[in-house]
C-alpha cells in the first residue's frame, strides 16, 4: 500500500456565532454587548464603561473582531452549516481530511450548533445527510466504505460512546504519525437515519451534568469521526483507494469556577476541561505565530493530540467560536474572541490520501468474481433499459428507414438535375472548343498565305518598281503592261496546299515556329478537307493560267485548239470564274490581319498604278488616294483585266471618276524614299541569301516575324509612309512571281529627264493601260469580281 497525492496550504477557517440572549441572562439584568456589524465583523463592548467617568473616557475596551464569517441570533442552523461545513464534504469523499469543531464558554451554544435539536438538526446530521447523498450519486462508478466512531474525552480519558462497555481507550500513533484510538468501535453504514440513531444513543452516554451556567452542560469533549474509503468499481490488480476523515468535535465549555459555582466532582471536571482547553489555546497560539518556530506541544492533552492533524497537519479545518451576547459573560467572550482571532492565522497543509493497493495473486479469484458480478449487474441494467426502449426503438427504426428513403429519392433528383446541367455545360464547352479550333485553322491558313506572299513576292519586285516612273516612255509602259499582264496571270491567289505550306515554313524557320506554337494540335481532318476542297480550284487555275499566260501570245495558242467561238468563250468564262474564286479566297484571307498586313502593299499598288496614269490625268491627286486603305481586291481586278485582255476581250468596266488619283508626295521625295526603301529591301534580301538579285547598298534590316505577328503602329507607319510616295512596292505586291528586272525596259534618255529625277516616270500616253491599271482601287469589293453589267 502506497500513499501519494499533492499537498497545498490551507488557511484555518474561523466562524463566530453569537447566540440569543437567554431568559436567565435577561433576568440578571445583563445587557447586549456583542453585535454583528457585518458578515465578518463583530463588536464587543465593555459593560464596565461609564460615560460619565472622565478618567476612563479614553480607556474604552470596546473592540471589533474580524472573522471569515459571523452569525448572530438571526442565523439558522442551515445558514451556519452551509457557510462552514458543506464545502468540506466533497473533499472528504475524494480523500481529504477535514475537521469542524465548536469552541467557546459553557452554555454559549456549541452543542446546539453541532448536534442541534430534532426540529433544528445541527452540523452532524446535515453533514452526514449530504455526505451519504453524494456517495449515492457516484456509487455507480465508485465504491465506498463509510465508518463512524463516536468518543468523548472526559477528565483526560477516552471513552467509546457507541460501546461504553469497552472502558477507556488509548491513543496510538502509527508509523506515519496518524493518531488512532486503539479498539474504538467503528460502525460501517451509509444510512443517515441509522447514524442519527447511533448519535442519539451515543449522546445519551455522554457525560452531561447540570451546572449553574447550563442545565445540560457537557462535561466532556465529544468527537464524531467519519471515515470514507473510495475506490473505483473497475477492478484491477493495482487498485487506488482514497481515504478521507471528517472530525466533528463538540468541545466542553471553558468555565470559571466562580461562574459555575462547581464544587467537588464538577470542579475537578472543570479543571480538566480548562487544562485541555488551555493546551488547545497554546497550540493555537504556537501555530498562529508565523515568525517563531515554536515547538507545538500536542501532548499536553488528549484533545490536542487528537486534533493534531486538524490543527497543524493534513486537514481542512473550520473552527466555530461561540459567545454569549450578555454583558455578564464579557470576560469569557473577550477571551474566546481573542483565541478565535489568533486561530485565523493557523495554516494547514492539505494533501489527498491516496492508497495504492496491489492485490496478491491469491486475491485474483475474488477480483475475477467481483468483475463477473459487475458484468452481470451491468447486463441486467442494459436489459432493463433495453426493454423499456424496445418499442420506442422499433418506431425510431421505422422512421429512420423512411427518412433514408426520402433522402435517397431527393439526392437522386438532385443528381439527375446536376448531371443534366453538367452535360449542357460540357456540350457548350465542346462547341466553343470546336469554334476556337476552326478560328485557329483559319488564322493558320491566313498566316501561311501571308508568309508565302511575304517570302516570295515582297523583296523581288523592288528593282522593277524602281524603274517605273511617270516619265517612262510609251514603249516601256507597254512592255510593263505586257509584263503586268503576265504578272497578273501569274499572281493569281496562291492557294497553297499543305505541302506548299510546309515547304514555305521550312524556308522560314521563324514562320514554322510561329505556326507550331499558334496551333499546337490542329485537327488534320479539317486541314485535309480544306486542302482537298481548294486543290482542284488551284490545279485548274494553274493549268488554265499557264495555258493562257505561258506564251506572250496566248490567244494564238487558244486559236490552235479546234474549238468553236462559243466553246472558247465558255472556257474563258470558266477560267475567269476560277480566277474570281481565287480572288475571293484571297480577299477572305486578307480580311482582317491580312488586310492590315497588305495595306501598305495594296496602297503601293494603288499608287503605282496611279503613277502609271498620272501622265494623262490632269486632275491633281487628292490626299484620299494616299490615306484611304487600299482594297485587297485591286490585284484581282487587275488579274481579271489582264485575263480579259489576254483573251482579246475588251474590259467591260468603266474607270471611276477618282481612279486616276495619285499620292501627294513630290517626285523628288518619292525618289529618295524609293531609294531608301530599295536599299533596305536589298539588305534584307542579301541577308536571306536570296537568289533573285544582287544589289549593292545599305539597307535596313527588318525582322521577318512582324509580318505574321501583331504589327505595331510604328511598323505600320513605316510601311505606309514610303508607300504613299513610292509606287514601286504596290506593283511588286500585285503578284507572287517576281518581275524580272531585265524585262523592264528603261530608256536612259527619259529616265533622267528634266524636272523629274525619278526613273519611274509614267509615259504621257499609256491611256488604255493606265486606265485599266488604275481602275482596281476605285472599285468596291463586290465590283472586283463582278462588273457593272453583271459579267465577270
Ligand atoms: N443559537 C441558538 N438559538 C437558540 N437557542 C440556543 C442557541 N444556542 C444555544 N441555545 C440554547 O442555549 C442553551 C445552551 O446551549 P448549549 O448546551 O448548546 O451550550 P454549550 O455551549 O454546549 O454548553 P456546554 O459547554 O455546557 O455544553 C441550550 O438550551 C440551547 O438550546
Amino acid at each position: 500500500m502506497k500513499d501519494s497525492g499533492d499537498s497545498k496550504d490551507q488557511q484555518l477557517m474561523v466562524a463566530l456565532r453569537v447566540r440569543p440572549i437567554s431568559v436567565a441572562e435577561l433576568e440578571e439584568g445583563a445587557t447586549l454587548i456583542a453585535h454583528k456589524v457585518d458578515e465578518q465583523m463583530v463588536v464587543l463592548m465593555d459593560p464596565m464603561e461609564d460615560p460619565d467617568d472622565i478618567l476612563r473616557a479614553h480607556r474604552s475596551r470596546e473592540k471589533s473582531y474580524l472573522f471569515d464569517v459571523a452569525f448572530d441570533f438571526t442565523a439558522t442552523q442551515e445558514m451556519v452549516y452551509q457557510a462552514t461545513t458543506k464545502s468540506l464534504i466533497k473533499g472528504v469523499i475524494s480523500g481529504y481530511n477535514a475537521t469542524v469543531f465548536a469552541y467557546g464558554p459553557t452554555g454559549c451554544g456549541k452543542t446546539y450548533t453541532m448536534l442541534g435539536t430534532d426540529r433544528e438538526p445541527g452540523i452532524y446530521v446535515r453533514t452526514l445527510d449530504d455526505l451519504f447523498r453524494a456517495i449515492e450519486e457516484t456509487s455507480s462508478d465508485m465504491e465506498y466504505e463509510v465508518s463512524m466512531s463516536y468518543l468523548e474525552i472526559y477528565n483526560e480519558m477516552i471513552r467509546d460512546l457507541l460501546n461504553p462497555a469497552l472502558g477507556y481507550l488509548e491513543l496510538r500513533e502509527d508509523a506515519k504519525g496518524v493518531i488512532q484510538v486503539a479498539g474504538i468501535t467503528e460502525v460501517s453504514t451509509i444510512n443517515a437515519k441509522e447514524i442519527m440513531q447511533l448519535l442519539v444513543k451515543g449522546n445519551r452516554q455522554r457525560t452531561q451534568e447540570p451546572t449553574a451556567a447550563n442545565r445540560t452542560s457537557s462535561r466532556s469533549h465529544a468527537v464524531l469521526q467519519v471515515a470514507v474509503r473510495q475506490r473505483s468499481r473497475v477492478k484491477s490488480i493495482l487498485q487506488e483507494v482514497r481515504q478521507g476523515r471528517l472530525f466533528m468535535i463538540d468541545l466542553a465549555g471553558s468555565e470559571r469556577a466562580s461562574q459555575t459555582q462547581n464544587r467537588g466532582q464538577r470542579m475537578k471536571e472543570g479543571a480538566h476541561i480548562n487544562r485541555s482547553l488551555l493546551a488547545l489555546g497554546n497550540c493555537i497560539n504556537a501555530l498562529s505565530d508565523k515568525t517563531s518556530n515554536k515547538y507545538i506541544n500536542y501532548r499536553d492533552s488528549k484533545l490536542t493530540r487528537l486534533l493534531k492533524d486538524s490543527l497543524g497537519g493534513n486537514s481542512r479545518t473550520v473552527m466555530i467560536a461561540h459567545i454569549s451576547p450578555a454583558s455578564s459573560a464579557f470576560e469569557e467572550s473577550r477571551n474566546t474572541l481573542t483565541y478565535a482571532g489568533r486561530a485565523k492565522n493557523i495554516k494547514t497543509r492539505v494533501k489527498q490520501n491516496l492508497l495504492s493497493v496491489s492485490y496478491h495473486i491469491a486475491q485474483y479469484t475474488s477480483i475475477i468474481a467481483d468483475l463477473r458480478g459487475e458484468i452481470q449487474r451491468l447486463k441486467c441494467k442494459i436489459d432493463e433499459q433495453g426493454g423499456r426502449g424496445q418499442a420506442r426503438g422499433r418506431l425510431e427504426r421505422g422512421d429512420i428507414r423512411h427518412i433514408q428513403a426520402e433522402v435517397q429519392q431527393h439526392s437522386g433528383r438532385d443528381e439527375q438535375a446536376d448531371m443534366g446541367h453538367l452535360r449542357e455545360q460540357l456540350v457548350s464547352a465542346f462547341q466553343e472548343q470546336v469554334d476556337v479550333r476552326r478560328c485557329l485553322l483559319e488564322l493558320e491558313n491566313l498566316a501561311m498565305e501571308v508568309q508565302i506572299d511575304t517570302e516570295s513576292s515582297l523583296p523581288k519586285i523592288t528593282p522593277a518598281v524602281a524603274t517605273l516612273t511617270p516619265e517612262s516612255d510609251q514603249e516601256s509602259v507597254k512592255t510593263l503592261s505586257s509584263e503586268a499582264q503576265h504578272l497578273q496571270n501569274s499572281l493569281l491567289p496562291p492557294l497553297s496546299t499543305e505541302s506548299e505550306a510546309k515547304r514555305m515554313f521550312k524556308a522560314s524557320p521563324r514562320a514554322w515556329q510561329v505556326k507550331s506554337s499558334s496551333v499546337p494540335t490542329p485537327p488534320p481532318i479539317q486541314i485535309g478537307s480544306l486542302v482537298t476542297q481548294e486543290a482542284p480550284t488551284q490545279d485548274s487555275l494553274v493549268s488554265l493560267s499557264s495555258r493562257i499566260t505561258s506564251s506572250p501570245d496566248s490567244s494564238e495558242n487558244l486559236s490552235e485548239v479546234p474549238l468553236s467561238h462559243k466553246e472558247r468563250k465558255e472556257i474563258l468564262t470558266g477560267t475567269k470564274c476560277i480566277s474570281v474564286k481565287a480572288a475571293r479566297r484571297r480577299t477572305r484571307a486578307l480580311g482582317t490581319e491580312g488586310r492590315h498586313l497588305l495595306a501598305p502593299a495594296a496602297e503601293r499598288s494603288s499608287l503605282s498604278l496611279h503613277s502609271l496614269s498620272e501622265a494623262d490625268d490632269s486632275r491633281a491627286p487628292g490626299p484620299l488616294a494616299c490615306k484611304r486603305p487600299p482594297s485587297p481586291t485591286l490585284q484581282h481586278a487587275a488579274s481579271e483585266d489582264n485575263l480579259s485582255s489576254s483573251t482579246g476581250e475588251a474590259p467591260s468596266r468603266v474607270v471611276g471618276p477618282r481612279g486616276d488619283g495619285a499620292g501627294p508626295w513630290p517626285r523628288g521625295q518619292r525618289k529618295s524614299l524609293g531609294k531608301k526603301r530599295e536599299e533596305s529591301l536589298e539588305a534584307k534580301r542579301r541577308k536571306r541569301r536570296s537568289r533573285s538579285f544582287e544589289v549593292t547598298g545599305q539597307g535596313l534590316t527588318r525582322p521577318k516575324t512582324h509580318l505574321l505577328g501583331p504589327r505595331p503602329m510604328e511598323s505600320i507607319s513605316d510601311h505606309r509612309m514610303p508607300v504613299c510616295g513610292h509606287p514601286a512596292p504596290g506593283i511588286r505586291h500585285l503578284g507572287k512571281v517576281t518581275l524580272p528586272l531585265a524585262k523592264v525596259k528603261l530608256p536612259p534618255s527619259r529616265s533622267a529627264g528634266p524636272g523629274d529625277s525619278s526613273p519611274l516616270a509614267v509615259p504621257s500616253n499609256p491611256a488604255g493601260v493606265s486606265r485599266r491599271a488604275t481602275r482596281g482601287p476605285r472599285l468596291p469589293h463586290g465590283a472586283s469580281t463582278h462588273g457593272k453589267d453583271g459579267r465577270f
